[in-house]
């Protein structure tokens, strides 16, 4: 095959773009059944048909190709034993032809964790509120979130009326898939959780002074509103996000000039022993914002909730 020469890193982006894709069809698929299978992991924590088959698809996918790279995924060890179907094994020869940013052309694999969240945004998918649903596959060297990919399972291409659609981003080299735009100069949008809020959360909201608040799902598809120029800020001063939520919206953010941190302005850290919960919440700025200047909004009473936690 053409371009298996490539660098370990761009395989995993192009193999990462691919299987995104084909999740994005399986959670398509599965709505359409309506048999949607769900299951309660905790308060406020659904799982359903579609999250267990398209991380089967991803991390069986991803395992078969890259067999000695640390994969991590939401719902858990699975079943790597899966039907044919399931298993993607073309690279997206499109991304191939950019070239490798020299700092990643070594990259060896046991400096790499994939952290996969098959279906970001399940509460609002499981009550039909499928645009906020997105795939995420964020690439972590060491510990820093360095390569992402956001596919958007249900946006329609308003020219072909294809659906689906795959943005990735690599430091380094940039973000594809999408023209970024900035978000009005003369407001400040601040976009939040939908259905995770509670009084620190709102608290935090409040001291950002907000000219209007955004309520959507999915860590993934508020970053692509900064992304899109819908939204200023992401605000979400709760530990409710895990490290499969932020490493591909982290990493994207910040190959298109963004920031992604905890409330507190530190970035995460992705190596594979980290604990799962982002504890001290999420803080996300467009390349527009001052990210700092955010980070000095935030009051002592949310600092200390969010560290005593
Ligand atoms: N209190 C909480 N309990 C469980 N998961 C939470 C949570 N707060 C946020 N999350 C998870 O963080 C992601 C983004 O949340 P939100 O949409 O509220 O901004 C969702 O990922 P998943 O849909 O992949 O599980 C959601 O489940
Ligand atoms: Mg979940
Ligand atoms: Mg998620
Ligand atoms: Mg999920």
């Amino acid at each position: 095959m053409a371009f298996t020469s490539a660098p370990l890193m761009m395989r995993i982006m192009a193999s990462s773009i691919s299987s995104a894709r084909r999740a994005g069809v399986i959670i398509r698929d599965i709505m359409k059944t309506g048999e949607l299978g769900i299951v309660d992991k905790g308060k406020d924590d659904p799982q359903t048909e579609a999250d267990r088959t398209a991380q089967q698809c991803i991390v069986a996918s991803l395992t078969k190709l890259f067999p000695s790279v640390k994969i991590i995924g939401e719902e858990g060890a699975c079943e790597l034993n899966v039907a044919k179907e399931l298993i993607v094994t073309e690279l997206d020869t499109e991304f191939l032809k950019n070239k490798c940013p020299d700092e990643w052309s070594n990259v060896p694999a046991e400096d790499l964790v994939i952290w996969v969240d098959p279906l970001d945004g399940t509460s609002e998918y499981t009550q039909g509120f499928v645009d906020h649903v997105t795939v995420l596959i964020g690439i972590a060297v060491k510990n820093a979130a360095v390569g992402g990919v956001i596919h958007q399972p249900y946006y329609k291409n308003s020219s072909t009326g294809e659906l689906g659609r795959t943005i990735w981003g690599l430091r380094g080299l940039g973000i594809g898939g999408f023209t970024p735009k900035d978000a009005p100069s003369d407001k400040f949008i601040v976009t939040t959780t939908r259905s995770h809020s509670n009084a620190t959360v709102q608290c935090a909201l409040d001291a950002m002074q907000p000219t209007e608040v955004l309520r959507v799902g999915g860590a993934g598809y508020k970053v692509l509103q900064l992304l899109e120029g819908k939204a200023h800020a992401y605000v979400f001063a709760s530990a409710g996000c895990k490290k499969w939520d932020t490493c591909a919206p982290e990493a994207v953010l910040e190959a298109a000039g963004g920031t992604l941190t905890d409330m507190l302005g530190q970035h995460y850290v992705y190596h594979k022993d980290v604990e799962f919960p982002n504890r001290l919440g999420v803080l996300a700025t467009s390349r527009t914002e001052s990210h700092t200047k955010l980070v000095e909004r935030i009051p002592h009473n949310v600092r200390e909730a969010m560290q005593s936690k």
